[in-house]
C-alpha cells in the first residue's frame, strides 16, 4: 500500500502524521448541529430541483466494508428515504443487478446512484457508489473512489473489523478521503459496539465520538447518515468555466445504445451534440444523451463540474473506452487525469463446450459477457483432448465462478474449465522474460539459461486468538513466510503472510474458513514473483499425454498432485478391451502410475473339455490382440469424464 505523503487530507479526519507516529487521537472540527432532515419530494418529480443545485451543494461518496458488513442494505435504506425508489420495493440489495449478486448476495459490480437530499431548505445532490466487497473486485472500489471526496466506512458491529475493512480503508485513506465510520447491525444480539469503537479508534485513529451506529435491516438511525454526509463529506472541487476535463470511471454496452460511460467531471460542463475527444486514443465522439443514475438511467439536460453521470456517445466498440481515461472537447488541450492501472488476470482456465457443435454459439456468448466485464482475458485455444475452446483469465477465483454462473444464468450454457493456474515467469539468459498462464506450453524441464518464478501475494487473515496455532501451521503448509502477527485486540489477531498465489487459487480460502470454524476473514494484494522450483505435471493414459490435464505446480506437491489425479482418473474412466496405464509424468519421469484392467472376455467359453493346447492358443491369441490394440490405438475420453474429473476439488 503506498501512502502518498504528499497531499495530506485536511478534511479527512485523520492525520497521516500521527496515524505513523503518535499514538494520540485526533479530533473532528467543531461537531455539526444537525436539523431536521425535510421529507424527500419521492420520484423523478424531485428531480426538478437539478439544475439548481450548485456545485457546494454536490456530495459524492461511496461506502466501503468487508464483505456482507451490510453496503447493499444501506444503499437501499439510503435511496428509499430519499425517495429514489419506492419505500414499498419489496426489492432488496436494489443496486445489485445480475441475477448473480442477487442469488448469492454479493456485490460484484460497483454501482452509482443519485439522490436528492433536501436539508435545511437546500436541495443537495447526493451521488451515492454502492461498492463490492471481495478482494477479486478491488480495483473496482479503487476506480469508484477516485469519483468520491468521501465514504463511509462500514463496520458490521457483530464482526468487528475485518480483512477487507482494513484494504479498504487503506485505498480510502491512500486516495485523500474523509472517512466516516458506521457501525451497522447494531439489533444483532451478538453486537457489541463497544469493542468495535474500541477496535476503529485502536486501529485506524478514528474519531469516533460522533459515530452513528445503524441498523440497515431495521432501518435505524439510517437517516442521520444523510446530514453527516452533507457536512463532513466536502463539496467536489472544479469549475465549470473551464474546458471539459472528464474521468471514465466505468463502462457498460448496450445493445441498443452501445458504449455507455460513467464519468466524473472534474471541469466544464457535458451536454448533447457536444464533441468528444478522447484525450487517451484521440478518438472523436458525438455525444448523443447526457445524465444520472435515478436509480436507471435519466436523461438530464447537462452534467456539471464536480457530478457523475452517464454519457451516451456514437462509440461502438467497447474496447475504445479505457477506465481512467480523460475526455475533453474536441479542440481544447488539457492535461491528462492520473488514470488508473489495468487489472491483472491472476488466475488462468481452459474452458470448452460440452458438445463441440456449440462452440459458435458459446463463443458469441462469451463476447457478449466481457462487452460489461472487461477484467475477462480471453483467448482462443485447441485441446487434442477437448477441441476448440478458450483461454480465460480472471482477476480471482470468485470472478471465475461467477462467470460461470453468469454463462449459467444468462445464457444457459456450461463449460468444461481445466483446473486454474496462474501466470508464472520464465527469464531466459539475455535476460527476457515471458509470462506463460498456459501449462500446456510451459517447458518440459528447465534448461539451464532459465529461471521459473511464481506470483507471490501478501495475505492478510485477521482471526480469533485461539485459532492463532493452526491457522499459522496452515500458512506455512501452504509455503508461507510470516511478514507480521499483530494482536487488534485481546482476543483477536491479524497475520500477515507471503504466500504463492498458486495455494490461494487453491481453495486456501475455504480451509482457512474450515480451520476457524468460519471466523477467518482474508485479504491480498499482489506482492510480484519470487524464484521457485516449479515443474509442468502431465498426465498420460495409454502412453500419451492428455492435456487437459497438464498443470504446473511446485515440486514439493507433483507427487502427491499426480496420485490424486491419476486416482480420480481411473474412476472415471471406462474399461477398455485392454490394459490401460494412468501416468503421472514430470520431466519424463513416472511419478506414479496406475492401470486400469481390460475388459475380460472369456474366449474360451465354447471349449468345453478337449486339448488345454487350444485354450491356450485362444488365450494366447487374445493377449496379442490386446497387445496390438493398446499399441495402435488412443484411449478416447468423453467430454463427460473431464466435467466430472474438474468439478472434484484438489485437495493440498
Ligand atoms: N441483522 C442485520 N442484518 C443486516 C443488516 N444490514 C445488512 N444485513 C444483512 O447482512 C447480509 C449482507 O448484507 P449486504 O447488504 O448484501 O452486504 P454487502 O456488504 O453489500 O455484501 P457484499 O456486497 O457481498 O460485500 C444480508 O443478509 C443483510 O440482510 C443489519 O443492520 N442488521
Amino acid at each position: 500500500m503506498i501512502l502518498r505523503f504528499h497531499f495530506l487530507p485536511k478534511r479527512t479526519f485523520i492525520r497521516l502524521t500521527s496515524l505513523l507516529f503518535s499514538p494520540g487521537k485526533r479530533s473532528l472540527s467543531g461537531a455539526p448541529v444537525f436539523g431536521k432532515p425535510e421529507k424527500p419530494r419521492d420520484g423523478k418529480a424531485a428531480l426538478s430541483v437539478l439544475e439548481s443545485i450548485p456545485r457546494e451543494q454536490i456530495r459524492n461518496w461511496a461506502v466501503i466494508a468487508h464483505i456482507d458488513h451490510g453496503k447493499s442494505t444501506l444503499s437501499d435504506c439510503l435511496l428509499k428515504l430519499t425517495g429514489v425508489i419506492d419505500k414499498n420495493n419489496a426489492k432488496n440489495q436494489f443496486l445489485d443487478k445480475l441475477a448473480v449478486e442477487r442469488r448469492r448476495g454479493i456485490t460484484v459490480k460497483a454501482q452509482t446512484c443519485s439522490m436528492i437530499y433536501h436539508y435545511q431548505n437546500k436541495p443537495y445532490l447526493l451521488n451515492l457508489i454502492d461498492t463490492p466487497g471481495h478482494v477479486d473486485f478491488r480495483e473496482e472500489v479503487m476506480h469508484s473512489l477516485a469519483a468520491c471526496e468521501g465514504c463511509i466506512l462500514l463496520v458490521d458491529a457483530s464482526q468487528g473489523i475485518q480483512a477487507q475493512t482494513l484494504s479498504n480503508f487503506y485505498m480510502a485513506f491512500a486516495q485523500n478521503l474523509v472517512v466516516l465510520p458506521v457501525l451497522n447491525k447494531v439489533d444483532l444480539p451478538t453486537a457489541d459496539v463497544e469493542k468495535t469503537l474500541n477496535q476503529i479508534e485502536q486501529t485506524f485513529e478514528l474519531d469516533v465520538s460522533n459515530t452513528l451506529f445503524i441498523s440497515s435491516k431495521s432501518g435505524k438511525n439510517v437517516e442521520k447518515i444523510l446530514p453527516e454526509i452533507v457536512h463532513h463529506f466536502p463539496p467536489p472541487e472544479g469549475d465549470e468555466s473551464k474546458p471539459l476535463r472528464s474521468l471514465l470511471i466505468d463502462c457498460w454496452y448496450n445493445n441498443y445504445q452501445g458504449v455507455i460511460s460513467l464519468v466524473r467531471l472534474m471541469d466544464g460542463t457535458l451536454k448533447k451534440g457536444q464533441k468528444l475527444l478522447s484525450v487517451n486514443t484521440g478518438r472523436k465522439y458525438e455525444v448523443q444523451q447526457v445524465g444520472i443514475m435515478y436509480p436507471d438511467m435519466t436523461e438530464t439536460a447537462e452534467l456539471r463540474a464536480g457530478q457523475v453521470g452517464y454519457v451516451v456517445s456514437n462509440m461502438k466498440n467497447i474496447d475504445e473506452a479505457i477506465i481512467g481515461d480523460t475526455f475533453t472537447t474536441v479542440g481544447q488541450s488539457v492535461e491528462p487525469l492520473p488514470g488508473f492501472s489495468v487489472p491483472k488476470p491472476m488466475v488462468f482456465v481452459g474452458a470448452f463446450p460440452t458438445d463441440s457443435s456449440d462452440f459458435e454459439r458459446l463463443n458469441d456468448c462469451i463476447e457478449q459477457l466481457t462487452l460489461n466485464d472487461r477484467a475477462i482475458h480471453v483467448e482462443k485455444e485447441t485441446s487434442s483432448a477437448l477441441g476448440m475452446g478458450w483461454r480465460l483469465g480472471f482477476l480471482g477465483t470468485l470472478h471465475l465462478s461467477v462467470f460461470v454462473e453468469r454463462l449459467q444464468d444468462e445464457y444457459d450454457r456450461k463449460l468444461v474449465i481445466t483446473s486454474p493456474t496462474v501466470p508464472y515467469l520464465i527469464r531466459y539468459q539475455d535476460g527476457k522474460e515471458e509470462i506463460v498462464s498456459n501449462p500446456n506450453v510451459f517447458p518440459s524441464r528447465r534448461m539451464r539459461n532459465q529461471e521459473f518464478f511464481e506470483p507471490i501475494v501478501e495475505a492478510t487473515v485477521i482471526i480469533p486468538s485461539e485459532y492463532l496455532g493452526d491457522v499459522i501451521k496452515l500458512c506455512e503448509s501452504c509455503r508461507g513466510l510470516q511478514s507480521d502477527c499483530t494482536f487488534l485486540s485481546e482476543t483477536r489477531c491479524m497475520l500477515k503472510y507471503h504466500i504463492p498465489l498458486a495455494h490461494l487459487v487453491e481453495d486456501f480460502f475455504g480451509r482457512l474458513k474450515g480451520q476457524t470454524s468460519g471466523y477467518a476473514t482474508l485479504d491480498y494484494e499482489d506482492a510480484g514473483y519470487a524464484p521457485a522450483d516449479i515443474v509442468k505435471l502431465s498426465v498420460h493414459v495409454n502412453g500419451q499425454s492428455v492435456d487437459a490435464l497438464c498443470t504446473v505446480v511446485h515440486r514439493s506437491l507433483a507427487l502427491n498432485r499426480g496420485r490424486e489425479w491419476i486416482h480420480r482418473l481411473r474412476d472415471l474412466l471406462p474399461k477398455q478391451l485392454y490394459e490401460v496405464a494412468i501416468q503421472a509424468v514430470v520431466e519424463s519421469k513416472v511419478l506414479a502410475r496406475l492401470n486400469i484392467a481390460a475388459l475380460r472376455k472369456n474366449v474360451t467359453a465354447k471349449c468345453y473339455g478337449g486339448d488345454w493346447t487350444r485354450k491356450q492358443k485362444l488365450l494366447n491369441k487374445q493377449k496379442e490382440g490386446k497387445s496390438r490394440l493398446r499399441q495402435s490405438s488412443n484411449v478416447s475420453i468423453d467430454k463427460s469424464v473431464f466435467y466430472q474429473f474438474m468439478m472434484k476439488k484438489t485437495s493440498n
